[in-house]
Protein backbone atom coordinates (compact mmCIF):
# COMPACT_ATOMS: atom_id res chain seq x y z
CA UNK A 1 0.00 0.00 0.00
CA UNK A 2 1.51 3.57 -1.06
CA UNK A 3 0.74 6.56 1.39
CA UNK A 4 -0.26 9.52 -0.57
CA UNK A 5 2.05 12.60 0.74
CA UNK A 6 -0.27 15.19 2.01
CA UNK A 7 -1.64 18.11 -0.09
CA UNK A 8 -0.97 20.65 2.57
CA UNK A 9 1.37 20.13 5.55
CA UNK A 10 2.27 23.48 7.88
CA UNK A 11 4.59 22.85 10.63
CA UNK A 12 4.59 25.65 13.66
CA UNK A 13 4.43 28.75 11.27
CA UNK A 14 5.14 31.81 13.01
CA UNK A 15 4.58 35.06 11.32
CA UNK A 16 5.09 38.64 13.12
CA UNK A 17 4.18 41.88 11.48
CA UNK A 18 6.08 44.93 12.34
CA UNK A 19 5.91 46.63 14.91
CA UNK A 20 4.54 43.06 17.23
CA UNK A 21 1.79 41.91 15.74
CA UNK A 22 1.86 37.94 15.69
CA UNK A 23 -0.52 36.90 13.05
CA UNK A 24 0.82 33.05 13.24
CA UNK A 25 1.87 31.36 16.94
CA UNK A 26 3.24 28.21 15.60
CA UNK A 27 0.44 27.25 13.08
CA UNK A 28 0.14 23.20 12.12
CA UNK A 29 -2.06 21.62 9.95
CA UNK A 30 -2.23 18.60 7.26
CA UNK A 31 -4.74 18.41 4.38
CA UNK A 32 -4.63 14.90 2.84
CA UNK A 33 -5.31 14.97 -0.31
CA UNK A 34 -9.11 15.01 -2.52
CA UNK A 35 -9.93 16.51 0.78
CA UNK A 36 -12.02 20.01 1.86
CA UNK A 37 -10.53 21.21 4.59
CA UNK A 38 -11.87 24.41 6.62
CA UNK A 39 -9.44 26.84 8.31
CA UNK A 40 -12.51 28.48 10.63
CA UNK A 41 -11.90 31.81 12.59
CA UNK A 42 -12.85 34.83 13.42
CA UNK A 43 -11.61 38.11 11.95
CA UNK A 44 -7.81 38.42 12.57
CA UNK A 45 -7.17 34.71 13.74
CA UNK A 46 -4.76 34.30 10.96
CA UNK A 47 -6.14 32.59 7.91
CA UNK A 48 -5.20 34.96 5.44
CA UNK A 49 -1.61 35.26 6.51
CA UNK A 50 -1.72 30.98 6.40
CA UNK A 51 -2.96 31.37 3.01
CA UNK A 52 -0.72 33.49 1.43
CA UNK A 53 2.69 31.60 3.25
CA UNK A 54 1.11 28.23 1.51
CA UNK A 55 0.20 29.90 -2.16
CA UNK A 56 4.08 31.79 -1.91
CA UNK A 57 2.58 35.26 -1.95
CA UNK A 58 4.51 35.82 2.33
CA UNK A 59 7.21 33.90 4.08
CA UNK A 60 7.07 32.87 7.17
CA UNK A 61 9.42 34.01 10.63
CA UNK A 62 9.97 30.63 11.31
CA UNK A 63 8.04 26.91 10.26
CA UNK A 64 7.60 25.08 7.10
CA UNK A 65 5.43 24.66 4.48
CA UNK A 66 4.66 22.26 1.74
CA UNK A 67 1.61 22.22 -1.00
CA UNK A 68 1.42 18.84 -3.79
CA UNK A 69 4.57 17.46 -2.84
CA UNK A 70 6.50 20.99 -2.65
CA UNK A 71 8.45 23.18 -0.13
CA UNK A 72 6.88 26.40 -0.18
CA UNK A 73 9.97 28.54 0.31
CA UNK A 74 12.33 26.59 -1.46
CA UNK A 75 10.22 25.62 -4.66
CA UNK A 76 7.68 28.57 -4.75
CA UNK A 77 7.45 28.24 -8.92
CA UNK A 78 6.72 24.94 -8.45
CA UNK A 79 3.91 25.16 -5.52
CA UNK A 80 2.39 28.39 -7.74
CA UNK A 81 1.96 25.71 -11.01
CA UNK A 82 0.18 23.01 -8.53
CA UNK A 83 -2.29 25.65 -6.65
CA UNK A 84 -5.37 27.42 -8.10
CA UNK A 85 -6.30 30.78 -5.60
CA UNK A 86 -9.07 32.13 -5.25
CA UNK A 87 -8.39 35.66 -3.00
CA UNK A 88 -10.60 37.79 -0.91
CA UNK A 89 -11.00 40.31 -3.35
CA UNK A 90 -11.58 39.86 -7.53
CA UNK A 91 -9.19 39.11 -9.33
CA UNK A 92 -10.79 39.32 -12.65
CA UNK A 93 -10.68 42.55 -15.22
CA UNK A 94 -13.74 44.27 -14.42
CA UNK A 95 -13.68 46.15 -18.25
CA UNK A 96 -12.75 42.60 -20.06
CA UNK A 97 -15.81 40.10 -20.62
CA UNK A 98 -15.95 36.92 -18.72
CA UNK A 99 -14.26 35.05 -21.71
CA UNK A 100 -11.49 36.91 -22.28
CA UNK A 101 -10.72 37.23 -18.50
CA UNK A 102 -10.24 33.15 -18.24
CA UNK A 103 -8.48 33.14 -21.94
CA UNK A 104 -6.07 35.78 -20.44
CA UNK A 105 -5.57 33.69 -17.17
CA UNK A 106 -5.29 30.24 -19.54
CA UNK A 107 -2.52 31.97 -21.70
CA UNK A 108 -0.88 33.40 -18.25
CA UNK A 109 -0.25 29.65 -17.87
CA UNK A 110 0.90 28.66 -20.77
CA UNK A 111 -2.82 27.28 -22.80
CA UNK A 112 -3.36 28.54 -26.50
CA UNK A 113 -5.49 27.50 -29.54
CA UNK A 114 -8.06 25.19 -29.36
CA UNK A 115 -7.41 23.24 -26.27
CA UNK A 116 -7.06 27.12 -24.39
CA UNK A 117 -11.09 27.99 -26.13
CA UNK A 118 -12.12 24.17 -25.07
CA UNK A 119 -11.00 24.79 -21.72
CA UNK A 120 -12.26 28.35 -21.47
CA UNK A 121 -15.85 27.38 -22.71
CA UNK A 122 -16.15 23.79 -20.45
CA UNK A 123 -15.43 26.44 -17.13
CA UNK A 124 -18.16 29.23 -18.39
CA UNK A 125 -20.37 26.05 -18.97
CA UNK A 126 -19.06 24.61 -15.63
CA UNK A 127 -19.69 27.47 -13.64
CA UNK A 128 -23.13 28.85 -15.67
CA UNK A 129 -21.36 31.74 -17.14
CA UNK A 130 -22.26 30.61 -21.06
CA UNK A 131 -24.79 32.95 -20.92
CA UNK A 132 -22.93 36.21 -19.59
CA UNK A 133 -19.74 35.29 -21.44
CA UNK A 134 -19.83 38.27 -24.04
CA UNK A 135 -20.60 41.02 -21.15
CA UNK A 136 -18.37 43.12 -19.44
CA UNK A 137 -17.64 41.77 -15.68
CA UNK A 138 -18.09 45.13 -14.05
CA UNK A 139 -22.23 43.94 -15.25
CA UNK A 140 -21.83 40.78 -13.30
CA UNK A 141 -24.11 40.65 -9.88
CA UNK A 142 -21.65 39.42 -7.14
CA UNK A 143 -22.85 35.58 -7.36
CA UNK A 144 -21.55 35.69 -10.91
CA UNK A 145 -18.27 37.49 -10.06
CA UNK A 146 -17.25 35.02 -7.58
CA UNK A 147 -18.12 31.75 -9.78
CA UNK A 148 -15.58 33.73 -12.46
CA UNK A 149 -12.97 34.41 -9.66
CA UNK A 150 -13.12 29.91 -9.01
CA UNK A 151 -13.23 29.72 -12.73
CA UNK A 152 -9.92 31.86 -13.13
CA UNK A 153 -8.73 29.70 -10.45
CA UNK A 154 -9.31 26.05 -12.00
CA UNK A 155 -7.96 27.20 -15.25
CA UNK A 156 -4.76 25.54 -15.65
CA UNK A 157 -6.39 22.46 -13.49
CA UNK A 158 -4.56 22.68 -10.13
CA UNK A 159 -4.27 19.97 -7.40
CA UNK A 160 -4.89 22.42 -4.78
CA UNK A 161 -7.64 25.20 -4.50
CA UNK A 162 -7.39 28.14 -2.34
CA UNK A 163 -10.53 29.48 -1.72
CA UNK A 164 -10.47 32.84 0.77
CA UNK A 165 -13.80 33.63 2.11
CA UNK A 166 -15.64 31.85 -0.67
CA UNK A 167 -19.01 33.38 -0.17
CA UNK A 168 -18.19 36.93 2.34
CA UNK A 169 -20.08 39.83 1.10
CA UNK A 170 -22.83 37.29 -1.07
CA UNK A 171 -26.62 37.63 -0.53
CA UNK A 172 -27.76 34.52 1.23
CA UNK A 173 -29.05 32.75 -2.07
CA UNK A 174 -25.70 33.65 -3.85
CA UNK A 175 -24.29 31.90 -0.75
CA UNK A 176 -25.90 28.64 -1.19
CA UNK A 177 -25.41 28.67 -4.94
CA UNK A 178 -21.47 28.61 -4.65
CA UNK A 179 -21.78 26.37 -1.57
CA UNK A 180 -23.23 23.83 -4.01
CA UNK A 181 -20.69 24.48 -6.28
CA UNK A 182 -17.89 24.13 -4.32
CA UNK A 183 -19.33 20.64 -2.98
CA UNK A 184 -19.57 19.40 -6.60
CA UNK A 185 -15.86 20.41 -6.85
CA UNK A 186 -14.84 18.89 -3.98
CA UNK A 187 -16.02 15.42 -5.35
CA UNK A 188 -13.90 16.14 -8.75
CA UNK A 189 -10.69 15.35 -10.04
CA UNK A 190 -8.97 14.64 -6.95
CA UNK A 191 -8.65 17.83 -6.61
CA UNK A 192 -7.71 19.47 -2.99
CA UNK A 193 -9.90 22.47 -1.58
CA UNK A 194 -8.50 24.57 1.21
CA UNK A 195 -10.70 26.87 2.22
CA UNK A 196 -10.93 29.58 4.96
CA UNK A 197 -14.41 31.62 6.58
CA UNK A 198 -15.49 32.73 9.52
CA UNK A 199 -19.14 31.55 8.93
CA UNK A 200 -19.72 28.62 11.27
CA UNK A 201 -21.78 27.43 9.00
CA UNK A 202 -20.22 27.17 5.91
CA UNK A 203 -17.34 25.25 7.37
CA UNK A 204 -19.49 22.97 9.43
CA UNK A 205 -21.33 21.76 5.82
CA UNK A 206 -18.43 22.18 3.35
CA UNK A 207 -15.66 20.46 5.06
CA UNK A 208 -14.57 17.09 6.05
CA UNK A 209 -12.20 18.23 8.10
CA UNK A 210 -12.14 22.10 9.92
CA UNK A 211 -9.10 23.67 11.86
CA UNK A 212 -10.13 26.52 14.39
CA UNK A 213 -7.92 28.89 14.61
CA UNK A 214 -7.81 31.57 17.08
CA UNK A 215 -5.00 34.19 17.50
CA UNK A 216 -2.99 32.92 15.22
CA UNK A 217 -2.59 28.69 16.15
CA UNK A 218 -5.14 25.73 15.62
CA UNK A 219 -7.05 25.35 18.91
CA UNK A 220 -8.77 21.77 17.61
CA UNK A 221 -9.30 19.90 14.77
CA UNK A 222 -11.35 17.38 13.40
CA UNK A 223 -14.52 16.67 11.69
CA UNK A 224 -17.42 18.93 12.39
CA UNK A 225 -19.10 15.76 13.59
CA UNK A 226 -16.64 14.36 15.63
CA UNK A 227 -15.89 18.02 17.01
CA UNK A 228 -19.48 18.21 17.91
CA UNK A 229 -19.21 14.59 19.00
CA UNK A 230 -17.19 15.16 21.72
CA UNK A 231 -18.75 17.67 23.45
CA UNK A 232 -21.06 15.34 26.15
CA UNK A 233 -24.93 16.08 26.33
CA UNK A 234 -26.80 19.28 25.12
CA UNK A 235 -26.03 23.00 24.86
CA UNK A 236 -28.33 25.08 26.92
CA UNK A 237 -28.85 28.88 25.81
CA UNK A 238 -30.81 31.16 28.01
CA UNK A 239 -31.20 34.98 27.18
CA UNK A 240 -31.47 37.31 30.24
CA UNK A 241 -34.06 39.92 30.26
CA UNK A 242 -30.83 42.21 31.16
CA UNK A 243 -26.91 42.63 30.61
CA UNK A 244 -25.16 41.88 33.91
CA UNK A 245 -22.17 43.71 35.11
CA UNK A 246 -18.75 42.43 35.91
CA UNK A 247 -19.38 41.42 39.39
CA UNK A 248 -22.86 40.00 39.47
CA UNK A 249 -21.41 38.05 36.55
CA UNK A 250 -18.93 36.19 38.69
CA UNK A 251 -21.43 35.25 41.19
CA UNK A 252 -24.00 34.28 38.92
CA UNK A 253 -21.50 31.68 37.23
CA UNK A 254 -20.13 30.53 40.55
CA UNK A 255 -23.95 29.73 41.32
CA UNK A 256 -25.16 27.73 37.72
CA UNK A 257 -21.56 25.85 37.88
CA UNK A 258 -22.64 24.56 41.21
CA UNK A 259 -26.08 23.22 39.80
CA UNK A 260 -26.58 19.06 39.23
CA UNK A 261 -25.19 18.25 35.85
CA UNK A 262 -24.25 21.57 34.46
CA UNK A 263 -20.85 22.15 33.21
CA UNK A 264 -19.05 25.19 31.65
CA UNK A 265 -21.14 27.64 32.32
CA UNK A 266 -20.18 30.99 30.13
CA UNK A 267 -21.89 34.49 30.76
CA UNK A 268 -21.32 37.40 27.61
CA UNK A 269 -23.09 40.09 28.18
CA UNK A 270 -26.84 38.84 27.98
CA UNK A 271 -26.48 34.85 27.16
CA UNK A 272 -25.75 32.25 29.48
CA UNK A 273 -24.29 29.00 27.53
CA UNK A 274 -24.21 26.13 29.67
CA UNK A 275 -23.53 22.59 28.96
CA UNK A 276 -25.83 19.20 30.52
CA UNK A 277 -25.77 16.25 30.86
CA UNK A 278 -29.04 16.48 30.07
CA UNK A 279 -30.14 19.26 28.67
CA UNK A 280 -34.21 18.95 29.51
CA UNK A 281 -33.49 17.94 32.78
CA UNK A 282 -31.44 20.77 33.46
CA UNK A 283 -33.04 23.49 32.12
CA UNK A 284 -35.53 23.79 35.33
CA UNK A 285 -33.50 23.81 37.76
CA UNK A 286 -31.44 26.43 35.80
CA UNK A 287 -34.48 28.50 35.34
CA UNK A 288 -35.35 27.85 38.89
CA UNK A 289 -31.56 29.00 40.29
CA UNK A 290 -31.63 32.27 37.77
CA UNK A 291 -35.32 33.52 39.34
CA UNK A 292 -33.85 32.96 42.84
CA UNK A 293 -30.77 35.02 41.93
CA UNK A 294 -33.43 37.39 40.82
CA UNK A 295 -32.33 37.63 37.33
CA UNK A 296 -35.46 37.36 34.38
CA UNK A 297 -35.02 35.43 31.63
CA UNK A 298 -36.03 36.58 27.75
CA UNK A 299 -35.63 32.91 26.03
CA UNK A 300 -34.15 29.50 26.60
CA UNK A 301 -33.15 26.92 23.99
CA UNK A 302 -31.59 23.35 24.23
CA UNK A 303 -29.90 22.06 21.78
CA UNK A 304 -27.31 19.55 20.37
CA UNK A 305 -23.67 20.92 20.61
CA UNK A 306 -22.82 23.45 17.58
CA UNK A 307 -19.69 24.36 16.17
CA UNK A 308 -20.31 27.76 18.00
CA UNK A 309 -20.24 25.55 21.41
CA UNK A 310 -16.94 23.86 19.98
CA UNK A 311 -15.60 27.27 19.50
CA UNK A 312 -16.91 28.27 22.66
CA UNK A 313 -15.07 25.43 24.28
CA UNK A 314 -11.83 25.21 22.59
CA UNK A 315 -11.23 28.94 22.52
CA UNK A 316 -12.40 30.34 25.39
CA UNK A 317 -14.76 32.55 24.45
CA UNK A 318 -18.67 32.68 21.98
CA UNK A 319 -17.18 32.64 18.35
CA UNK A 320 -19.60 35.75 18.57
CA UNK A 321 -17.47 37.60 21.03
CA UNK A 322 -14.53 36.91 19.25
CA UNK A 323 -15.84 38.49 15.66
CA UNK A 324 -16.88 41.19 17.86
CA UNK A 325 -13.66 42.26 19.03
CA UNK A 326 -12.55 42.20 15.49
CA UNK A 327 -8.68 41.73 14.40
CA UNK A 328 -7.64 41.75 18.11
CA UNK A 329 -4.07 40.65 17.28
CA UNK A 330 -1.49 38.74 19.70
CA UNK A 331 0.92 41.34 20.57
CA UNK A 332 4.11 40.28 21.42
CA UNK A 333 4.56 42.18 24.33
CA UNK A 334 1.19 40.76 26.33
CA UNK A 335 3.08 37.43 25.37
CA UNK A 336 1.56 34.28 23.90
CA UNK A 337 -1.73 32.52 25.48
N1 LIG B 1 0.23 43.41 6.34
C1 LIG B 1 -0.06 43.41 7.64
N2 LIG B 1 0.54 44.29 8.48
C2 LIG B 1 0.27 44.30 9.81
N3 LIG B 1 -0.61 43.45 10.40
C3 LIG B 1 -1.24 42.57 9.62
C4 LIG B 1 -1.01 42.50 8.20
N4 LIG B 1 -1.79 41.51 7.68
C5 LIG B 1 -2.48 40.98 8.74
N5 LIG B 1 -2.15 41.62 9.89
C6 LIG B 1 -2.64 41.29 11.24
O1 LIG B 1 -2.34 39.95 11.48
C7 LIG B 1 -3.41 39.30 12.16
C8 LIG B 1 -3.91 38.12 11.34
O2 LIG B 1 -4.51 38.61 10.14
P1 LIG B 1 -5.15 37.68 9.01
O3 LIG B 1 -5.58 38.59 7.89
O4 LIG B 1 -4.23 36.59 8.71
O5 LIG B 1 -6.42 37.10 9.76
P2 LIG B 1 -7.72 36.43 9.14
O6 LIG B 1 -8.06 35.35 10.07
O7 LIG B 1 -7.50 36.08 7.73
O8 LIG B 1 -8.77 37.58 9.23
P3 LIG B 1 -9.68 38.18 8.05
O9 LIG B 1 -10.80 37.23 7.91
O10 LIG B 1 -10.09 39.50 8.64
O11 LIG B 1 -8.80 38.31 6.84
C9 LIG B 1 -4.46 40.38 12.39
O12 LIG B 1 -4.26 40.90 13.67
C10 LIG B 1 -4.15 41.41 11.34
O13 LIG B 1 -4.56 42.69 11.77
Amino acid sequence: MTTRAPAVEARQLIKTYPPDVRALNGLDITVEPGTVFGLLGPNGAGKSTTVKILTTLARPDSGSAGVAGHDVLRHPDRVRRAIGVVAQNSGADPVATGRENLQLQGRLYGLKGAELNRRVAELLDRFTLTDAAERQVKGYSGGMRRRLDVALGLVHRPQVLFLDEPTTGLDPEARTAMWEEIGRLAGEEGLTILLTTHYLEEADRLAERIAIVDRGRVVVEGTPDSLKGELRGDAVHVELGEAIGEAGRTLLTGSLAGLPGVHEVHLDGRRVSVRADDGAAAMPVLLGALEREGVAVASATVARPSLDDVYLRYAGRRYAEAEAEGSAPLALAGGAR
